[in-house]
């Protein structure tokens, strides 16, 4: 790990210590049964008609791109994302470096509940903590970010435990060989190829060509980063890629219903 993502992770670290305390996996299974049930985020990978599904992000700024879409507002673009048809949505929730926030999702989640299809979100950020998992779940999350590379196993596995105990899926996102096998040793169920390599920022989809086809069989794929027209995506469904997660393309298109048909 070098660069970007350790400072990143750095900041994640001191931004979250006000609010870490021990989050117990009983207290996060009674917040489950507490709460409404999120959509299922794993099962609407899994198309029935076998088409690439589509991730649909919601990303402000990056420190790789700058400006996307400033002062966007998250539940504007969620609503043009449910009406084009994507099948889940990310919503970064880093206020640092992505321009997002919790408050994000929590809106976002909370207007699928009131108009209908509820897609299913990931709230994309840096997790470190179980508290990040409880604070997911609480704002209507599906799923939720294991960055591989970010993180020790100890801390992957405390993450996983806490994600299903509180009844969310965990993407488990990759950029290597190495991280593949580590992911597989989690038991993850949804893994993710970043294109981007998230130290250097350079993107390549041959990199989801290259660990995509290693992928166990019953591993839900997913392809990450730097997808902007038809032919990206036809490269990753091409490799066995079950899904794409697409952000700055989506974000700065006059029709996301037009690109997302095109990625499809
Ligand atoms: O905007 P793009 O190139 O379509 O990429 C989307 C998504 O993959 C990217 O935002 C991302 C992938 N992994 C992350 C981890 C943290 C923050 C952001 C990301």
């Amino acid at each position: 790990m070098s660069d970007k993502l350790t400072e990143i992770m750095a900041w994640k670290r001191q931004e979250i210590a006000p609010d870490v305390r021990s989050v117990s996996l009983d207290e996060l299974a009674q917040l489950h049964r507490a709460l409404p049930s999120p959509p299922s985020f794993l099962q609407a990978l899994r198309r029935s008609d076998d088409g690439l599904a589509v991730i649909a992000e919601i990303k402000r700024r990056s420190p790789s791109a700058g400006e996307i879409a400033a002062g966007a507002s998250a539940l504007t673009q969620a609503a043009r994302y449910q009406s084009a048809g994507a099948d889940c949505l990310s919503v970064l929730t880093d206020q640092k470096y992505f321009g997002g926030t919790l408050s994000d999702l929590e809106q976002v989640t909370a207007s699928f509940r009131e108009s209908p299809p509820a897609v299913p979100c990931l709230r994309k950020d840096f997790m470190v903590h179980p508290i990040q998992v409880r604070q997911a779940r609480e704002a209507g999350a599906s799923a939720i970010l294991i960055i591989v590379r970010a993180l020790t196993d100890e801390e992957i596995m405390t993450l996983h435990a806490a994600a299903t105990a509180a009844g969310l899926d965990a993407l488990f996102e990759i950029h290597s060989e190495a991280e593949l096998e580590r992911a597989v040793s989690h038991r993850a169920q949804i893994i993710g190829v970043n294109n981007r390599d998230l130290a250097r920022f350079t993107t390549d989809l041959a990199i989801s060509e290259r660990l995509i086809p290693q992928f166990p069989r019953e591993v839900v794929a997913i392809s990450e980063s730097g997808i902007h027209r038809a032919e990206d995506a036809a490269r990753a469904k091409a490799c066995g890629a079950d899904a794409i997660l697409v952000g700055e393309s989506l974000m700065r298109a006059p029709d996301p219903t037009e690109l997302l048909r095109s990625f499809r």
